[in-house]
């Protein structure tokens, strides 16, 4: 019998891309706005690809020390159900971004070793959601999005945070189910994992991730 594990399909580009995620059965799907991303949608693009994600599906912007400006402008045009916040944004930058814009908001963490734990109690202090993903490497054009997953033993004796979180990083069909068993998380994020090439998102993979996620 299938798990309840949410998935979040990240990084959508394509009307295809949408309603593969969905029909796959994922819970949210993300749309980039990060100009150095493959994965970057203009606004106009996201508005557009919103309209077609079934209800109940969530859709998630994801920003990298996005402003005001920016936010303003996305918010009013696209339909959202969450932002994530994938920059080194503050906990008061979080605590802001939540006030003015009404939205839950997921903040990412990136996590190399021990020493980047504390954290996410941090931001659990101020975010209605956490993302904990692989820390990027030094000089990385991407703070995520790369494909690296992080040593999810550092995580093993620490699974119940006040607040929801999901774990990214280097996750693909094959280890999904091994990173679900060792972290004990509900909920698991994916973008390069799913892609044929880099920035294109491949249905099968899109399917048999949610499904070994789920199993
Ligand atoms: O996907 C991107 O291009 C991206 C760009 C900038 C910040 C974050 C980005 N992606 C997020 O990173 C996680 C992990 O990615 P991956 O599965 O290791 O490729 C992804 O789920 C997105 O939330």
């Amino acid at each position: 019998m299938p798990s309840n594990i949410r998935v979040k399909i990240c990084g959508l580009r394509t009307a295809a891309d949408v309603a593969a995620a969905a029909s796959a059965g994922a819970t949210y799907v993300g749309f980039v706005f990060f100009a150095k991303s493959p994965r970057n949608v203009s606004i106009e693009d996201a508005k557009a690809l919103a309209i077609d994600v079934p209800l109940g599906v969530a859709k998630v912007a994801l920003v990298v020390n996005a402003d005001d400006a920016f936010l303003d402008a996305l918010t009013a045009a696209v339909p959202l159900d969450m932002l994530q916040l994938h920059g080194s944004e503050t906990p008061e930058r979080v605590a802001e971004v939540k006030a003015r814009y009404g939205l839950p908001v997921m903040k990412a963490i990136g996590i190399a070793d021990a020493s980047d734990l504390p954290a996410i109690d941090t931001y659990a202090a101020v975010a209605d959601q956490l993302l904990i993903d692989a820390k990027p490497p030094k000089n990385a054009d991407l703070p995520g999005g790369n494909g690296l997953a992080f040593d999810w033993t550092l995580l093993a004796d620490r699974k119940y945070w006040t607040i929801p979180w999901m774990l990214a990083g280097g996750l693909t069909p094959d280890n999904v189910a091994e990173a679900v068993k060792r972290t004990g998380t509900t909920q698991v994020d994916v973008s390069s994992g799913v892609e044929g090439a880099v920035g294109v998102k491949d249905a099968g993979l899109i399917a048999s991730f949610v499904a070994a996620a789920k199993a």
